[in-house]
């Protein structure tokens, strides 16, 4: 679980003018794209002692669940500088050990660091940590001490933090007490743990130590193994909010509209007054207003749409269907008198009643429910709500495996054996799409090194990691043994009975990040993301299954092939096609061409997968008719 990160700068010149403020927005990105912190509160305060203590004390309070709180500024020798002295008195516990690593780390870079004067310690449940007030010193100073800080954490919230030490010694490089090195058993299979790394090829392993398991059993193990995200707050504003599960059962506020609101551009009448000529005696714009002064029977108000109509009136005519009869020779001319055409007002006409839109205490969305469009955000922002609390998506690193690989960016074309690297590319829309914050982790070469600090990397920046490729019995195929021998992950499945996507593995480190490592083979990655990673993302973030399928996921329906179809006799097969409505309303499907899994062009024109049984399920060599398929695109026009 990430911590709350609370930043407050203690600046008089900025407290007056915040743009002012560098250190701020600086710090800002330090923690945007960080797993274990989140930068929850963020206030600039003037040098003086009660609005530091302020501040400080209601952050550290239980119920702001702030774990960490740093202070920037005023910890040097002027006489404005007074943040130690404010904060010390509110720190039950002293953590010099902290100060001590910041003043060491900052020395080595310059001697004025001996002029800084910070402080560190416990205040309830939240650590409290004084920084300088400049961008790169209070950067030095948390760069000093952020690795340890999780664990210092997790420790004041009361967790076990033997996890979080093993985690630690690991990235460090120590041999933890415990790593799996021995035969062990998963829920569906036991399997004798991958390869040693760096074992000559003489002595890999020639049949796969994962056993094959079904496409049910995998969705099954998926779905017991996926981490639950976090609630969060969420701007309304914010792009993620689409597609996001609410935390809330929300409730408008408000009536919509407020006030008896006008429906078109016309006159406030009083209905009974009937046809007739009337003096205008005041206007109604659509803007804020002060006074509403009332109509009598016999006058009428000019009114603009969405304006609130004046009390005495009930309805209103619109301009089209009125006179201009006289004007006012004021220094600005109006409207005197105006004839009133229209025969049968009816009281009400073109109002809009208070509440009529939307009433005070309706239930807009229940808890659970999953945003779908924007016009929902503009429900939300139309009862004044800028922000409802939510599940958080998760933020999902791609990387590619493989030294063949070539970045097209990179330019020069390709040298024999080389292959452009087209997974990231096709992972990273695809991951996008579906409306995930996707980091790009580049190309990691096939050898231990590279793959863990790659790896290394994909989980320090984000909740899920997909790779592609060096899953499977290649002496090259160094993803598995790095997941469970690097870092202790727990393999769920490491092979699935299906076609593409054999060797797709699904793993976890800790409780909290996933790993899917899949094959290689451009289709099969991208087939294997679709029926694999996608449902885990989405129950993830808190979105509920169908009741007829055990995980969420893309829509399943039932089509037509518009061809017989081949089947692969050992494994269920996805392959990739193109449905339509044809002439007669029917769904049909077209299979895109060659099916081999290195054919990504097999993706062109797509917009499902439809799924064949293995014919040694069904006893046939080919299926015709009617299949199952799953649309991961909108069924529109005809490719061409
Ligand atoms: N002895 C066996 N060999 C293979 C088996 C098997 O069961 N026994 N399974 C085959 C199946 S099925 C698949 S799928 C592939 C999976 O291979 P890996 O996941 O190990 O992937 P690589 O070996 O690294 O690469 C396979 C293939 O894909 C190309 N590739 C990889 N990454 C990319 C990328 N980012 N963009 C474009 N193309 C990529 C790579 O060059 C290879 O051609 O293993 C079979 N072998
Ligand atoms: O499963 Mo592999 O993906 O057939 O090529
Ligand atoms: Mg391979």
């Amino acid at each position: 679980m990430p911590f709350n990160v609370g930043l407050l700068i203690v600046s008089d010149a900025c407290s007056k003018d915040p743009s002012l403020d560098q250190t701020g927005p600086y710090l800002q990105t330090f923690f945007r794209d960080s797993p274990t912190f989140i930068l929850s509160k963020r206030e600039i305060v003037s040098d003086t002692t009660a609005e530091i203590q302020k501040t400080v004390s209601s952050w550290a309070s239980e119920a702001e669940n702030i774990k960490l709180i740093l202070t920037c500024g005023g910890t040097g020798f002027t006489q404005r500088d007074i943040t130690p002295e404010a904060v010390r008195p509110l720190i039950q516990r002293h953590a010099p050990g902290i100060v001590h690593a910041m003043l060491s780390e900052s020395l080595k870079k310059t001697p004025f660091a001996i002029m800084s004067r910070p402080v560190a310690g416990v205040i309830n449940k939240s650590l409290i940590i004084t920084l300088p007030g400049s961008p790169t010193g209070a950067r030095e100073n948390l760069e000093a001490i952020i690795a340890t800080l999780p664990h210092a954490l997790a420790q004041l919230d009361g967790k076990d933090s033997r996890a979080l030490h093993k985690k630690m010694a690991r990235t460090m490089g120590d041999v933890v007490p415990g790593d799996a090195k021995s035969p062990h058993t998963h829920a569906t299979h036991t399997h004798l743990i991958t390869h040693e790394l760096s074992s000559p090829v003489t002595q890999r392993a020639r049949k796969s130590p994962f056993s094959m398991v079904s496409m049910n059993d995998a969705l099954h193990l998926i779905s017991s193994y996926t981490p639950k995200s976090r609630i969060v707050e969420m701007d309304i504003t914010n792009r993620e909010l689409l597609g996001s599960v609410l935390a809330e059962t929300v409730v408008s506020s408000v009536n919509v509209p407020e006030f008896p609101a006008s429906i078109v551009d016309g006159y406030a009448v009083s209905s009974s007054d009937g046809p007739g000529i009337y003096p205008v005696v005041a206007v109604s714009l659509a803007q804020k207003q002060t006074e509403n002064s009332g109509l009598q029977p016999g006058q009428i108000a000019r009114i603009t749409t969405g304006a609130p109509v004046p009390p005495g009136a009930d309805s209103v005519v619109m301009v089209e269907e009125t006179e201009l009869i006289s004007t006012t020779h004021d220094t600005i001319e109006e409207e005197n008198q105006v004839k009133i055409l229209a025969m049968n007002v009816k009281p009400g006409e073109n109002i809009r009643e208070v509440g009529s839109d939307l009433k005070k205490g309706t239930v807009i969305f229940k808890e659970g429910y999953q945003i779908k469009n924007g016009g929902e955000v503009g429900l939300l922002a139309s009862i004044g709500r800028s922000k409802v609390r939510a599940w958080r998506k998760p933020t999902v690193g791609i990387l590619s495996t493989g030294d063949e690989l070539k970045d097209p960016d990179e330019g020069s074309g390709l040298q024999y054996g080389q292959v452009y690297d087209s997974n990231r590319p096709a992972l990273i829309s695809t991951v996008e799409s579906f409306g995930y914050r996707c980091l790009d982790l580049g190309i990691a070469h096939d050898d231990e090194e590279g793959l863990f600090h790659s790896v290394s990397k994909g989980l320090d920046l984000a909740d899920y990691l997909i790779t592609s490729g060096g899953v499977s019995m290649g002496e090259k195929d160094l993803l598995k043994p790095t997941i469970e021998r690097k870092f202790g992950g727990k393999i769920h499945f490491g092979r699935v009975r299906m076609k593409p996507g054999k060797p797709t593995t699904f793993a976890t480190i800790g409780d909290d990040k996933v790993i899917f490592a899949l094959p290689g083979n451009p289709a099969s990655a991208s087939v294997a993301f679709h029926l694999f990673v996608l449902p885990s993302l989405l129950q993830y973030q808190g979105v509920h299954a169908d009741g007829v399928n055990l995980l969420p996921g893309l829509p399943r329906l039932k089509v037509r092939l518009v061809k017989e179809a081949k089947l692969d006799d050992q494994r269920p097969e996805y392959q990739r096609a193109y449905i339509y409505q044809n002439e007669k309303m029917e769904l049909v499907a077209e299979i895109t061409g060659g099916q081999r899994s290195s054919r990504i062009g097999s993706f062109r024109g797509a917009n499902g997968l439809v799924c064949l049984p293995a014919g040694s399920d069904v006893g046939k060599a080919v299926i015709q008719g009617e299949v199952e398929a799953i649309m991961f695109g909108q069924p529109i026009g005809r490719v061409v």
